[in-house]
């Protein structure tokens, strides 16, 4: 593959390149960080905007997602791109010739081609936590508002209509939450539901430690026929596609609740409005949806709308100033991160590798970062052009079919820096290398 990673001020002279603003530990730089573009999608936190600034990179911000042209035309000519909901297919990523790094500012990344992106060379961030406890809380007032209706009651009463009914609204105290998927946010939701009385069971694939007084199921049936209120936690997986369809609704009690705040394609919304306009279930509430619209306005459709008792938000699950802060700055220093100093740590597709810092004082030592698939013999070809040169230290680790290294090698002379570039970049399985000042 040609690697266009390196821009036009590469080399550069050692005098520029060598930034000792930090008294300690030398703060490394891809090339001029000028030359650096990002382009942020989707209204990331201004945090985010903040930090990328700070690096001295250069960033286009914008509000909404861009359609699928213009997205393909600004691609090809950025090193960072940061979205949330935006599709990243290998269609578009074909195009993008100069991408180092995504980020997703969210906990899904599902919306991304990963293993298209790691053969590229691209590494992809998300933050896996930051948004977990603002879910967890929605779903819990989800919980109260469907066990007494509150969804209809208000809705009557902005249509001018006094409906005072205790028929069918319940207390939550004692009641049964069925968790699908025990991770960040089901143990969240688990501790909070235990705080206010409720019982908790649980299914996930993987052995997890049980929170509190939480039990795990042995099936995803078994939680469906014992829980009152059932919510999915699930990520978008081939497994988890319609893991919730017309026979597992069938499953749950009868006048049971369902809450999905995971992935759309996670319960077939035609067999649950189907189980909610029967009466089977007496409530929904629902965040996410098989297609969801890339912009705010008019427009929404959904079986589920006018569906009784069955609240629907606009995927706002993890839509709070403190989750959209912590976000912001997670994944930023994470693009940062990537970008100045090559750590991969925390990134989804690719092997995470960090080396430590190099010390200030040690003006003549470069960072060498390279991407290349994993096939026998690459470290090899690597470590024979590195073999002249004192390697301070080194790392490689790969996942799938991609392999990372990093090694910071001592140079005499900035000439050797090209040197080592370009016969690097000749390695015949490499995908991108960078070498960092
Ligand atoms: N509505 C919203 O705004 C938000 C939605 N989400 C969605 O919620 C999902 C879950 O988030 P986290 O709890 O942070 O993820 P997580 O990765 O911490 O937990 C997911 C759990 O599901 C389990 N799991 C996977 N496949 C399963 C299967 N087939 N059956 C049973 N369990 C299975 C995993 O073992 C894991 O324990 C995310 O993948 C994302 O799609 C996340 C944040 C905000
Ligand atoms: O974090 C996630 O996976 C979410 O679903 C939240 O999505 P958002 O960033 O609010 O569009």
């Amino acid at each position: 593959m040609v690697d266009t990673a390196q821009p036009e001020s590469f080399p550069i002279s050692r005098r520029d390149s060598f930034n000792t603003r930090d008294t300690r530990t030398r703060n490394l730089k891809p090339f001029h960080s000028g030359d650096i573009k990002i382009l942020l999608l989707e209204n990331v936190s201004a945090k985010a905007v903040d930090i990328l600034k700070k690096a001295g990179y250069q960033v286009e911000f914008h509000t909404k997602a861009l359609d699928n042209a213009t997205l393909i035309e600004k691609i090809k000519d950025v090193h960072a791109v940061g979205l949330s909901k935006t599709k990243l297919t290998e269609e578009v990523l074909s195009h993008a010739n100069k991408l180092l790094t995504i980020g997703c500012f969210c906990i899904g990344t599902n919306q991304v081609d990963l293993s298209y992106a790691a053969s590229r060379g691209i590494c992809v961030f998300n933050s896996p936590f930051s948004n977990s406890r603002s879910v967890a809380e929605l779903v819990i007032a989800e919980i109260i508002l469907l066990a007494r209706q509150l969804g209809d009651r208000s809705r009557e009463m902005h249509e001018g209509v006094w409906n005072k009914v205790s028929k069918a609204c319940y207390e939550i105290r004692g009641k049964t939450l069925g968790i699908i998927g025990y991770g960040h946010i089901g143990t969240q939701l688990g501790v909070l539901a235990e705080a206010l009385g409720m019982h908790v069971v649980w299914y996930d694939i993987l052995p997890v430690m049980p929170i509190g007084m939480s039990r795990a199921a042995n099936s995803l049936e078994e939680v469906l026929a014992e829980a009152d209120f059932v919510s999915c936690h699930v990520p978008e997986t081939p497994e988890t596609k319609d893991m919730i369809g017309a026979r597992e609704l069938a499953l749950m009690k009868p006048n049971s609740y369902l809450i999905n705040a995971s992935r759309g394609t996670v319960v077939d919304i035609d067999a649950l409005a189907a189980a909610l306009n029967s009466g089977h279930l007496a409530g929904a509430a629902v965040d996410v949806y098989p297609t969801e619209p890339l912009a705010n306005g008019p427009g929404f459709e959904s079986p589920l709308r006018n569906c009784p008792n069955t609240l629907l938000t606009p995927h706002i699950g993890g839509s709070t100033e403190e989750a959209q802060r912590m976000i912001g700055v997670e994944v930023a220093t994470s693009i940062v991160k990537y970008i100045d100093s090559g750590a991969s740590v925390n990134a989804v597709n690719f092997a995470e590798c960090d080396l430590r810092a190099i010390p200030s004082t040690d003006l003549t030592t470069v960072r060498i970062v390279n991407v290349h698939q994993n096939v026998p013999g690459v470290l090899r070809q690597i470590n024979n052009i590195l073999a002249d040169y004192n390697v301070n230290k080194q790392i490689s680790d790969s996942k799938g079919d991609v392999a990372y290294f990093m090694a910071d090698v001592a140079v005499n002379d900035p000439k050797e820096i090209s040197t080592i570039y370009e016969q690097v970049t000749a390695i015949q399985e490499n995908i991108i290398t960078r070498v960092l000042f």
